[in-house]
């Protein structure tokens, strides 16, 4: 019999999982899946069992949770020689991986969704030794991002983050950062740097429009300057999918890129506090195989 794992975080979003685990539950049952319920408890569980997962050679394994969920549960699956596949129901405030993937953002036909026969092959990043599927931030303004609490994301959602990144600008914050790829070095003062794997970043599903999950490629954004003055147009850009055009910010893709400052600083990987710099970042290409709607 073919076996599946569903990990729910039943803190995530608005703390409304568990009443979408029974009918992941039914559904996986109905097409022949053996399947197990892991609950997580703090950071880290969620990896844990999808290691457990790959090592009993399981087909499926279904995230409920969020982006840091999706994080924690795709951690698991580096360096296996067994990979199930992935199923999403996204119940975070943001769930960037599901809006890249066309997954619907209802859990109730997100769950529909895991019937379906497409599989899709998507990249991930890495980053120093851990996997990324999303993106990866540094700088002022991803600093005060992972400080957002889990208690402001249930109650205001996204505009927890806005909150948090007013307060940031309102102290004009940049720092130094050297940023290189490709034989190139980047120096100078920047309130955020950003690594995109898929086009949606932050909710913005516009912000790395050229990015396909499947490309190779880190879609990288240097924010230069970002003030009262031009955050404006910098959101405007941000909206209609045109940032890599505005004045003050410098686009490039690469395959390969690192990042250091003279000063101490904690990046945000996947929307969650991540390492300290320096960091460096690769792509592995089309290393998770994830269960996506039917075509049409
Ligand atoms: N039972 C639990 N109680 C509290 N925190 C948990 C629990 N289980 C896991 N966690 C932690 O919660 C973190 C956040 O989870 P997740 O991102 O899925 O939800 P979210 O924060 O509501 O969503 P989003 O990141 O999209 O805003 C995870 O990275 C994990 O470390």
């Amino acid at each position: 019999m073919t076996q599946a794992m569903i990990i729910v975080n039943p803190s995530s979003g608005k703390e409304e999982a568990p009443d979408y685990v029974s009918s992941t539950e039914e559904l996986l049952v109905s097409r022949g899946y053996e399947v197990t319920v892991k609950e997580t408890q703090k950071e880290g569980d969620a990896t844990e069992y999808c290691i457990a997962a790959c090592e009993a050679k399981a087909d499926l394994v279904v995230s409920i949770g969020g982006d840091g969920t999706l994080h924690e549960t795709i951690n698991g699956l580096f360096g296996q020689s067994h990979q199930p596949k992935l199923g999403v129901i996204p119940l975070g405030t943001v769930n960037d991986f599901a809006r890249a993937l066309q997954i619907p953002l209802t859990p109730e036909e997100a769950i529909h969704t895991l019937a379906s026969s497409r599989v899709q092959r998507v990249d991930a990043g890495r980053l120093n030794g851990q996997l990324f599927v999303n993106v990866v931030a540094a700088g002022p303004l991803a600093e005060s991002l992972s400080s957002v609490s889990s208690h402001d994301k249930s109650r205001f959602g996204a505009l927890a983050y806005f909150k948090e990144g007013i307060k940031e600008l309102a102290g004009n914050a940049a720092h130094p950062l050297t940023i290189q790829h490709d034989g190139k070095t980047w120096v100078g003062e920047t309130p955020l740097f950003l690594a995109a794997l898929t086009n949606s970043v932050g909710g913005f599903e516009k912000l790395a429009p050229d990015a396909a999950v499947d490309d190779g490629l880190l879609h990288c954004y240097i924010i230069k300057d970002l003030n009262f003055l031009n955050t404006l147009t910098v959101s405007i850009s941000l909206l209609l999918g045109t940032l890599k055009n505005h004045k003050d910010v410098d686009y490039f893709t690469a395959r390969e890129v690192t990042v250091s400052s003279a000063n101490v600083m904690r990046t945000n990987v996947d929307g969650e506090e991540g390492p300290a710099l320096p960091i460096r970042l690769s792509v592995l290409p089309r290393h998770i195989q994830v269960v996506v709607p039917e075509e049409g």
